[in-house]
């Protein structure tokens, strides 16, 4: 590997008890790689072991071409950004960014210059002499980023950094982070618990649990065949079903169960045919929620399976009669994406 970041079978355990279990990890230089996962799968203590804020207990991380495991944090090419922002409450805006080029010895004049060459960057110049509890939660977190790039790091390490917005301005601030490193082409490494962020941004998701790594890949390919049960049930859109679900498990080749996304089950009446290449199968629907694009309909099989489906507005059997009308769910044996015993 050339450029970029490499975890090789990297682990960490805490008095005996392993938080992150022999990772192997390549992140392509200039990309945006989310570590996604449930809280204590241990998306957190792989970024802080790439920052070298956490030691290694065993295996490698390669930060282009350079074995970095012992390195200090300072000398590693990685900048952290924090969950809380961490900024100086004491500082103004431009002193908080300027904090690492004082700590290298830079002086006062060009330290300043180049702090507000990096403020104008993400759009804060103007609050330059403030102080953090003067600024909004996503106004700090543009000095937080600043404050990250101002030692021009090739890695940038963010710990859930959209969490603490509320939701309308985390939209807007994802937006603005992939814009900025996509513009400056540098490695963003990004935690996150939600699917939808690191979708929306990411180049290269990791899907992880139990300090281990699930599945990786570009978004699409993950939501479009997730690797396994845990995958489709965390990323969401999907119903996982047991293998004799299904009349004829043929099409399952031996697998124990199996995903159906949400958006590829249809609903007809109880007596509709059966379409060619199709599976359908007897449900009784519980709840239809209007979702504006489409109706989220929540439905349970005879053996008492909860299948979600998400039925656009305009195919939504006319006069549904709720709770307890029978329909028939169908869809292609072709989106039938089986999950074979380890
Ligand atoms: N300093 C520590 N000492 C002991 N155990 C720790 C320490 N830090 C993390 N752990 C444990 O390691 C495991 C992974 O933790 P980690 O913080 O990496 O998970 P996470 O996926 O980032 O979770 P969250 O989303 O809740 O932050 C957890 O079981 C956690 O309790």
């Amino acid at each position: 590997m050339v450029k970029g970041v490499e975890l090789i079978n990297t682990s960490k355990s805490y008095d005996g008890k392993i938080a992150v279990d022999g990772i192997d990890l390549k992140i392509a230089s200039g990309s945006y790689c989310c570590l996604l996962g449930p809280s204590g799968c241990g998306k957190s203590t792989t970024l802080r072991m790439i920052a070298g804020h956490e030691e290694v207990t065993s295996g490698d991380i390669v930060l282009n071409s350079r074995n970095v495991t012992d390195l200090a944090p300072r000398k590693r090419g990685t900048a952290m950004m924090f969950q809380n922002y961490a900024l100086f409450p004491h500082l103004s805006c431009v002193d908080n960014v300027a904090y690492g080029l004082k700590i290298a010895g830079l002086n006062k004049a060009d330290r300043t210059k180049e702090a507000m060459e990096m403020l104008d960057l993400v759009n804060m110049a103007s609050f330059a002499d403030k102080r953090p509890d003067q600024l909004s939660g996503g106004q700090q977190q543009r000095i937080a980023l600043a404050r990250a790039l101002i030692c021009k790091p090739d890695v940038v390490l963010l710990d859930e950094p959209l969490s603490a917005l509320d939701p309308f301005l985390r939209i807007q601030m994802r937006k603005e982070l992939k814009q900025l490193q996509s513009k400056l082409g540098l490695t963003f490494i990004h935690v996150t618990h939600s699917q939808e962020e690191a979708f929306a941004l990411a180049d290269l998701a990791v899907v992880m649990a139990d300090g281990v790594i699930q599945q990786q890949g570009h978004p699409k390919s993950i939501f479009e065949k997730p690797a396994s049960a845990f995958v489709a049930d965390f990323i969401g859109g999907h119903n996982v079903l047991k293998a004799n679900t299904l009349n004829d498990p043929s099409p399952l080749n031996g697998a124990e169960s199996f995903s159906i996304r949400s958006d590829k089950i249809s609903l007809a009446p109880l007596d509709a045919n059966t379409e060619e290449h199709h599976v359908s199968i007897k449900a009784e629907i519980l709840d239809v929620e209007f979702q504006a694009q489409f109706y989220f309909v929540e439905t349970r099989l005879a053996d008492g399976q909860k299948v979600m489906c998400y039925i656009p507005e305009d195919q939504l059997p006319q006069d549904l009669a709720i709770p307890a009308l029978h329909v028939q769910l169908s869809w292609a044996l072709d989106n039938i994406n089986p999950f074979h015993p380890n």
